[in-house]
């Protein structure tokens, strides 16, 4: 294979609540560095990245509750206060009850104000009305939170969201549950958010996107292998580097691409998934079709070797086909693409199980060729196969008989069925998910809508098998599909509002 696997950076290491404590507690019970220097870390960095993006601030107003959090923003003012930059701290349930961090951090945060520039109230309702403030911390609570947000903390951040300044949140947003991006009562939003030691899943899942403004991700001193329980990666257009793009130097020396696809009515959704796939620049695509079809594809698609199965009078594919065809797929190296547009008659379902079965090559499964599968009791998959199934929302819950609510529950059917079943699964939606085997899951932060829509899902499913039979890994592919789509699909909304023809993406 030319890339055996996705590496995500550090950055991109997608964090849950249980992760993110442990990996703190593992950091300073077993290395020895203690929550206070995690602290200061945490809060010195982000001062060095707001010092850098927003240089006319002058008065902050800092929300804290009274864990480490808020201890993270008394930091946080302490390096502003350095800069001449007045602090109005509220600690929304007084500060006799503080953490230990955080209670010397507001020690330390008076021996740093020589200038009387910084003012304490020890609740909410001292704080009104407040002192101008030109923006917002958000120290009020952090990634644990796994209750409805409660009294004044819900009290101040209906407040908050009602201001027109800059609100910088700690960590995470108050009220944004770290896992799944569910809104626990009432959340705050946030313009920016300064994630310590890594991004928190929920920042991509359910209102995660609308809450937490631009993220940025702060390094805490974690021991990498404390990461590798992380199994979850954001997977960004900063991936689309060199180490996982096409360069084009494997095209004309890797194997073919199969194609299974299209029935009587169907055959565009052929077409597309070819077309695409060789835009790619694959050197070789051989299209299997019903012979009753053939005469659309020898106009359609003159630069694409089509290998017809049956007869005159065959215009879907049928269990008589099975034999022919496994011998074509058998022919050379590459992968196999099924089931764009190849319908849903009874025939056809024995014929896909029997391909799926008996076929040795890497295959995407797509489109009606899911259907198929979804009929099936078990699923026809030797041990030894890499698949790929590309379903949109709709497709997913029909495959796996389970009906999700939330972009969170989809998640984990996506990562629960691409274990079970050993397969890679590319689950369309915002975000985009893709699971794999191993187990580990790719979130975009874009939507992948668009390519759930009929004809898209072709072209998708055309460039990610056409990787897959350049020899990359499942995993890969699908990136790289995911990645070059929404390059394109970016480019074409820059010329036109509306959501692109299918033809425009190859
Ligand atoms: N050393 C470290 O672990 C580091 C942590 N960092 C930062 O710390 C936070 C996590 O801090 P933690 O103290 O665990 O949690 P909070 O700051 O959120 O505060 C928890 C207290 O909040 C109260 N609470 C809990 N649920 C609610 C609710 N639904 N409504 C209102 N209040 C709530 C609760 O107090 P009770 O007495 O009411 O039970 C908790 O005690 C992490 O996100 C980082 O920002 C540093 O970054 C690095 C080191
Ligand atoms: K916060």
């Amino acid at each position: 294979m030319v890339n055996t696997n996705l590496e995500a950076p550090a950055s991109h290491y997608l964090l849950t609540s249980e992760l993110s404590q442990e990996i703190d507690q593992k950091t300073i019970q077993n290395i020895g560095i203690d929550g206070f220097t995690l602290m200061e870390v945490a809060g010195k960095s982000a001062s060095q990245l707001l010092l850098d993006q927003y240089s006319e601030l002058s008065n902050g107003l800092y929300l804290c509750g009274k864990g480490n959090n808020a201890g993270d923003a008394l930091v946080l003012a302490r390096y502003l206060l350095q800069n001449d930059i007045k602090a109005s701290i509220v600690f929304i349930s007084g500060s006799d009850d503080l953490s230990e961090d955080t209670r010397t951090n507001l020690q330390l945060l008076h021996k740093y104000d020589q200038h009387n520039r910084l003012k304490i109230y020890e609740s909410w309702n001292d704080a009104k009305p407040l002192d101008t403030f030109d923006f917002v911390v958000d120290g009020l609570l952090g990634t644990g939170l796994n209750s409805d947000v409660r009294g004044k903390y819900a009290e101040a951040i209906q407040w908050c969201n009602h201001q027109q300044t800059p609100v910088f949140a700690m960590d995470i947003p108050t009220g944004l549950h770290a896992d799944s991006g569910e809104i626990m009562g009432i959340a705050l939003q946030a313009d920016h958010t300064y994630s310590f030691g890594g991004r928190k899943q929920g920042f991509y899942l359910g209102d995660g996107p609308n809450l937490t403004g631009k993220i940025d991700y702060c390094e805490l001193p974690f021991p990498n292998k404390y990461k590798q329980d992380c199994h979850s990666f954001l997977l960004d257009e900063s991936w689309n580097s060199t180490e996982i793009s096409p360069t084009g130097k494997h095209k004309y020396d890797s194997g073919v691409l199969y194609v299974i696809a299209g029935s009587e009515g169907l055959t565009g959704a052929a077409i597309m998934a070819t077309k695409s796939a060789w835009a790619e620049g694959i050197g070789a695509i051989v299209l299997i079709c019903p012979r009753g079809t053939l005469p659309i594809y020898e106009q359609t698609l003159p630069s694409i070797i089509k290998k017809p199965v049956g007869d005159r009078d065959d215009f879907f594919f049928k269990k008589k086909h099975i034999q022919k065809s496994l011998q074509i797929i058998g022919e050379k190296e590459g992968a196999l693409l099924i089931g764009p547009g190849i319908g849903r008659d009874k025939s056809t379902i024995e014929f896909v199980q029997s391909i799926l079965e008996e076929n040795s090559k890497p295959t995407l499964i797509d489109a009606d060729g899911l259907w198929c599968l979804s009929q099936l009791t078990e699923w026809p998959k030797p041990h030894d196969r890499n698949w790929i199934l590309t379903p949109h929302p709709g497709e997913l819950s029909k495959l796996t008989a389970e009906n999700f609510d939330t972009d969170y529950q989809r998640l984990q059917i996506v990562q629960q069925i691409s274990q079970k079943e050993g397969v890679t699964l590319l689950s369309k939606g915002m975000p985009g998910i893709i699971g794999t085997p191993e187990p580990k899951s790719y979130l975009t932060n874009y939507d992948t809508t668009p390519f759930a829509r009929a004809g898209n899902g072709d072209v998708l499913a055309g460039k990610i098998a056409s990787y897959l039979a350049l020899g990359y890994s499942p995993d890969t592919s699908c990136a790289m599909g995911l990645l070059n789509g929404k390059q394109k699909l970016d480019h074409l909304l820059k010329q036109s509002q509306e959501v692109p023809e299918p033809t425009d993406f190859i």
